[in-house]
């Protein structure tokens, strides 16, 4: 596995205020990696050290195969940055602040056209080229934004906090932008206030607290993490709701539904024991659901402790 980031002891203090207190970051190639955290966890500031726009105390970083520290032009060059420091200019249209950042980028002046009007195309822009950005919806803001990154060809991409105050579709739209850019092969470091937006988008997933990865792993092993999970068996009767819940002494019936909820981390394991269980005391089930804890209660149960410090 190639790494586009592989960063180790990250530390970052303010004063006597310790913000990053060695982080270690791996993402691969091709992926998306959500970074979650309370408010003032360190999220920006992380983002902001992986993309030389601040030095860390101490820790060592590799970014797109560039040493921070030693080759933080090689760095740039590889990597775009949207979000909360976003180059929009308002003065120019939309068209013509393309047009800059593919100046910015060297890009021959045909070509830099030919980028241009991809990119409007791409990202749904073209009947507002020529409008300034103060005319767009924030939805339209945010995809010039992602597209002026795009102007320079990055290997890498952090997004911070990209969909923060888009409606639902506006959201959605972009979660297909930023999966079509995964497909094309790029990475993507993403911050985000919206769990659901890390379920749904990242490979893997880190969790920051009080300075520290308080947890790592895809959404699903972060959410076998915690406890609340459950399998939920339906039935076809009462007798036969009546026998299975005989077998689990832990389990909560609805009688109503004729389920019952057997508590399970949900993984291969415990779902075949539970089978196994049935099995051997003939219990017929017609049908058998896993559920997980969201990504919600996770973050709840690894953030909570913390912050209430
Ligand atoms: N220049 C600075 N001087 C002093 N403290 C700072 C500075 N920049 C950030 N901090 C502090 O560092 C901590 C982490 O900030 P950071 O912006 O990285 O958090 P975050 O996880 O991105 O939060 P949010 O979700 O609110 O954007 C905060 O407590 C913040 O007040």
């Amino acid at each position: 596995m190639k790494l586009a980031i592989d960063a180790t002891g990250l530390r970052k203090s303010y004063g006597d205020k310790v913000v990053l207190d060695g982080v270690d970051l791996r993402v691969a190639e091709g992926t998306i990696f959500s970074l979650l955290g309370p408010n003032g966890a360190g999220k920006t500031t992380t983002v902001q050290i992986l993309s030389t726009l601040l030095a860390a105390d101490s820790g060592k970083a590799v970014v797109a195969g560039h040493d921070l520290s030693v080759d933080p032009s090689g760095v740039r060059g590889s990597i775009g940055v949207t979000g909360q420091f976003s180059a929009v200019d308002n003065m120019l249209t939309g068209e013509e602040n393309l047009l800059l950042m593919c100046d910015l980028h060297h890009l021959p002046k045909a070509e830099g056209r030919r980028r241009t009007a991809d990119l409007l195309d791409q990202f749904d822009l073209v009947e507002a080229a020529r409008k300034t950005p103060m005319q767009y919806s924030g939805g339209m803001r945010r995809r010039l934004d992602l597209a002026m990154t795009l102007a320079g060809d990055p290997r890498i991409i952090f997004l911070d906090e990209p969909t923060t105050g888009l409606d639902p579709r506006s959201r959605r739209t972009m979660w297909e932008i930023i999966r079509k850019l995964v497909k094309d092969g790029v990475t993507i470091f993403l911050t985000t206030q919206y769990l659901e937006e890390a379920d749904q988008l990242a490979d893997r997933i880190a969790v920051l607290n009080g300075g520290r990865l308080v947890a790592e792993g895809t959404a699903d092993q972060l959410k076998r993490m915690i406890p609340g999970g459950h399998i939920r068996l339906q039935f076809a009767d009462v007798p036969r709701l009546n026998q299975a819940a005989h077998l689990f002494g832990n389990a909560t019936r609805d009688d109503d539904t004729l389920t019952l909820d057997v508590p399970s981390d949900g993984g291969v394991r415990s779902l075949r024991s539970l089978l196994d269980k049935l099995d051997a005391d003939l219990v017929e089930v017609d049908s058998l659901s896993v559920h997980l804890p969201d990504l919600d209660d996770v973050f709840f149960a690894l953030t909570t402790k913390e912050t209430a410090r």
